[in-house]
């Protein structure tokens, strides 16, 4: 069946066609973010979703998306997506994190000359015919200060273009280098130089509990007298109530705001403030940017939703369309490794350690490891995904160890060895893929095997000693259980030994006693993939 996407917000309709072209059924209801009960009632029948800022993705959305497998943000900030939420629920959240960056940076631009000229003012005044030359004074840009906060994609638009207007920029970013600093023609500045230097101050962070508010009362009263603030990124980064209380006792000249604390601004104090220019969240506005995006998450979201690529996800690592069908016989390799050790184990999970020998080392690892502890956790959670798999791990305590030896210990190519460490024991197994892509199993508790993984399989720990296969054999006809195929390995001549047969009927709990209550047998397990 074609994966199904609703589009809930005003996607420009490009996405649409993108989305049937590529075969996937589309709805497109770009009203329907703003009607959040509406949202919950329906979004049970999709497999992506594809928003804007208007469509807020709640915990409870998130409770009813049962199918939910990608959230595409055609645009940049996640902060209207509980991502921890969606993670948990292994949904991918991914962004098209460069497509209306420019058309954000002009806007900031936009509304800092406007700032300066008073030209929203001056515009109302002229056509309501009152002519008032004299009452509208502005101030130069040349050679005044712009203090960016936040000197990332957007940040740095910003400051090229004011560098252009003659301007001296100063940058406050923790993660902003030196040498890109020096690259971009900016100084680097701590946030409180930053405020007491500046005649005007633009913000490009995303909103997170870091940046909230970062111009709160306090800062706000750190700037220069007559400073002019710009906010093009999001409401909750200035703290509304201290700068409408600033701007009313001039310390603050004006203030250019395309972003509020609550969206949709209908009905904020700070539109009865003077010297405050706003827009309704326009800085990504442009059909050029608008194009750009709905294209984008398109194409993103078909990619991972026919294919399994992932590219722009803000909670997983990206696997190019390239690399998706390579990676996939390692994918269904790692989860059942994991998944035959996991279903082995009864006491809690203490720790999952995933080692890459060869080939595959080089691969998205990543990945790899999120397919493993998957298959490990999934005996004790069904829900859980390659997404959710190492927050789910984590909550629990679980400790994840990555292991990369670009150099093979094995003949193979490629290695995956993975252990799963529990309370009471270890349990190890180790594979490859082989050149028709089936992945095998090749090593269990250090004991060489040969299998494919199948659905259901019957694994035996016993000892080498004469008589065992053949009542196995016949214990297996007599409950008419066909053998698919056996493996068998053991430690040395007498020891230890291992069988891994795959059979075409469901393996009772009865029959496992049974074949317990063979001599030579230890342990019986049934194993399914
Ligand atoms: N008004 C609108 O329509 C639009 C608003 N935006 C907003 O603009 C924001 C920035 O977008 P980009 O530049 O593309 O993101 P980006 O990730 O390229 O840049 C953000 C920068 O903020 C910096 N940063 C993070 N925490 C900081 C802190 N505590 N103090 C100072 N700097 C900090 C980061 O180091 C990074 O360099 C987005 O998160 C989004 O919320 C983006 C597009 C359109
Ligand atoms: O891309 C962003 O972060 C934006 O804020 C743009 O929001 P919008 O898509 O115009 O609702």
């Amino acid at each position: 069946m074609a994966p199904r996407v609703l589009i809930s917000d005003a996607l420009s309709p490009a996405a649409v066609q993108i989305f049937k072209d590529r075969g996937i059924e589309v709805d497109f209801q770009p009203e329907l973010g703003k009607d959040k009960d509406k949202l919950a009632e329906i979004i049970g029948n999709y497999d992506g979703l594809a928003i804007r800022s208007a469509t807020k993705v709640t915990p409870k959305i998130l409770e009813n998306a049962k199918n939910l497998k990608v959230i595409g943000r055609a645009g940049i900030g996640v902060d209207n997506v509980d991502i921890p939420a969606a993670t948990a629920r292994g949904i991918i959240v991914m962004n098209t994190p460069f497509g209306n960056s420019i058309t954000t940076a002009e806007h900031a631009i936009s509304m800092m000359m406007s700032l300066a000229r008073e030209i929203p003012a001056a515009d109302a005044s002229t056509r309501a015919g009152k002519w008032e030359k004299n009452r509208f004074m502005g101030v130069e840009v040349t050679n005044k200060t712009l203090g960016v906060i936040g000197c990332g994609n957007i940040g740095s638009i910003v400051a090229d273009r004011a560098i252009g207007l003659r301007m001296k920029v100063i940058a406050f970013d923790p993660f902003l280098s030196p040498e890109r600093a020096v690259k971009l023609g900016v100084e680097k500045v701590e946030l409180e130089d930053l405020l007491k230097r500046a005649d005007f101050i633009t913000l490009h962070t995303p909103l997170t509990d870091k940046t909230r508010n970062v111009l709160s009362a306090d800062a706000i009263a750190k700037m220069k007298k007559g400073v002019r603030i710009i906010n093009c990124a999001r409401g909750g980064l200035i703290d509304e109530n201290a700068l409408r209380a600033a701007l009313l006792n001039g310390h603050v000249a004006g203030a250019a705001l395309d972003v509020f604390a609550v969206e949709p601004a209908t009905d904020n104090e700070l539109f009865n403030t003077p010297n405050v220019i706003c827009t309704p969240h326009l800085g990504a506005s442009t059909s050029e940017a608008q194009e750009n995006v709905a294209l984008q998450v398109a194409e993103q979201m078909s990619d991972y939703l026919l294919s399994g690529a992932i590219s722009n996800a803000v909670n997983f690592p990206s696997i190019s369309a390239e690399e998706a069908p390579r990676l996939k016989p390692f994918v269904a390799l790692a989860q059942n490794l994991g998944s035959f050790l996991g279903q082995l184990t009864e006491a809690p999970i203490k720790g999952i350690r995933i080692e890459y020998e060869g080939a595959v080392a080089q691969m998205n690892t990543r990945a790899l490891t999120s397919a493993a502890v998957t298959g490990a956790l999934k005996p004790f959670l069904q829900d859980v995904n390659m997404v959710s798999a190492p927050v789910v791990a984590r909550d629990r305590g679980i400790t994840i160890e990555e292991l990369t030896r670009e150099k093979g210990t094995k003949d193979y190519d490629s290695f995956i060895h993975v252990t799963v460490i529990a309370e009471d024991m270890s349990r190890d197994a180790g594979g490859t893929v082989f050149q028709d892509g089936k992945p095998r199993v090749l090593e269990i508790r250090s004991i060489s095997v040969d299998a494919e993984f199948t659905p259901n399989m019957i694994y035996v720990r016993n000892a080498d000693k004469p008589g065992f296969i053949g009542r196995f054999g016949t214990l297996l006809g007599d409950n008419n259980v066909n053998f698919a195929t056996f493996a068998l390995g053991r430690e040395k001549q007498g020891g230890d030994a291992i069988c891994l047969a795959s059979v075409d009927q469901e393996v009772t709990q009865e029959l496992l006693r049974e074949i317990e209550s063979i001599p030579q047998v230890k342990r019986a397990r049934s194993v399914r993939f």
